[in-house]
């Protein structure tokens, strides 16, 4: 390996930008050497000023060029499943945004594929798990000081929707973060889903089932329910509630700097998840790229990636028929039984 791990990053949108700026200035060990994205002129923006990285528009070519030893997948979620499958063909670990891949038959293609090579090499980009209140949260719970948990309520506001966003994706995109979270933060898979929704709201685009609730049970008893609204106009506003036997506990409350003048008091609230979340996404980066260079893999695995794909596909049926949609998991290949979630 090279002295810093070169970096293929497939994708140059919001969170490829984000993540190659990311690399290049604030992860120690790591250097951008390749970036592909059909919009070449989008990649060549997002490189600019940086040295020895070759620019692409076919994101396969962008695997097999010169110091590529790694793979960050920041393309949309549909467009993830090809290079991660190239990816393993090549030996190259990954760090693969979510959703991993949407469609659950394919991200099912991507757990055997992976199984099949029998070690892992895909970090699935939950970022949640490396922000310090979701830390805290799962070690208090992890504790058991509170006693079993026996709810979350969660809340995942965002200020508006980008061009295409679907009713199914207010689910298999923004949903997903909670449907990994809750896994991780109560050890539980979920396993029923049901989703209801208020009269939309007259901001949302014309269309838009926007916001929901969705309702998750899972197999330990516990319960989650997540209000989720992606054209809420205010903030960016994340929040999750553990209520266990003996106690509650709250993340997420928007504490920043509290102005108080002319007669009034306000708070500041974060606009958009590269502010809320840019330690979490520093922190993964940098974890990822640690373990890499050590030969390891850690953080959320393609089976995760893969269970948050069929919830939230049972999440859409819900959706549309309105009714209570039992999630069906395939039986989880060795590969993934001794992981600690
Ligand atoms: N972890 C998070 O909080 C978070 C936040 C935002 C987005 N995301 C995820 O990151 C991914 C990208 O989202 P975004 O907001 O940056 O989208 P975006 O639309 O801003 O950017 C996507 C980019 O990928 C390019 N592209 C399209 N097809 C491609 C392909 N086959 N190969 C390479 N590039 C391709 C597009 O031209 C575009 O430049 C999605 O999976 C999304 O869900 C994660
Ligand atoms: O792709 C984005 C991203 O995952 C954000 O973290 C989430 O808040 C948005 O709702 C989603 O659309």
């Amino acid at each position: 390996m090279a002295e810093l791990l070169g970096v293929a990053v497939l994708g140059a949108g919001h969170m490829g930008a984000d993540h190659i700026r990311r690399l290049d200035q604030l992860v120690s060990g790591a250097r951008v050497a390749a970036v592909a994205d059909p919009d070449l002129d989008r990649a060549k923006d997002a490189v600019a000023g940086l040295d020895g990285v070759t620019v692409h528009a076919d994101p396969l070519a962008a695997l097999d060029a010169p110091g590529v030893e790694a793979v960050l997948i920041a393309s949309p979620g549909p467009a993830h499943e090809e290079p991660l499958l190239a990816a393993f063909e090549r030996g190259l670990p990954v760090l693969c945004e979510k959703p991993m891949v949407p469609d659950s038959t394919g991200a099912l293609r991507v757990v055997e594929a992976e199984a099949g090579l029998g070690r892992r090499l895909a970090q699935i980009g939950f970022m949640r798990r490396y922000d310090a209140e979701y830390r805290r949260l799962k070690s208090l719970l992890d504790g058991g000081g509170l006693g079993r948990p026996l709810m979350l309520h969660c809340t995942h506001r965002n200020v508006s929707s980008p061009p295409g966003f679907t009713s199914a994706m207010l689910i298999n995109s923004s949903v997903s973060h909670e449907i990994d979270a809750a896994r991780w933060l109560l050890g539980q898979e979920l396993t029923a889903v049901t989703v209801l929704r208020p009269r939309p709201s007259s901001d949302a685009p014309e269309g838009l089932l926007d916001p929901q609730l969705v309702l998750f049970e899972t197999d330990g008893g516990a319960l989650v329910d997540v209000e989720v609204f992606v054209n809420c106009g205010f903030g960016y506003q994340v929040r999750c509630e553990a209520v266990c036997e003996r106690g509650s506990a709250r993340i997420g409350e928007d504490r920043t700097m509290l102005v108080t003048s002319a007669g009034g008091a306000r708070e500041e609230v974060a606009q958009d998840y590269l502010v809320r979340f840019a330690d979490a996404y520093d922190r993964e980066v940098q974890a990822w790229v640690d373990a890499t260079r050590q030969g390891r893999v850690t953080g959320p695995s393609a089976w995760d990636g893969y269970a948050s794909s069929v919830v939230a596909e049972a999440g859409v049926r819900a959706l549309e028929s309105g009714g209570r949609t039992a999630v069906e998991l395939a039986p989880r290949p060795d590969l993934y039984a001794d992981l600690s979630r």
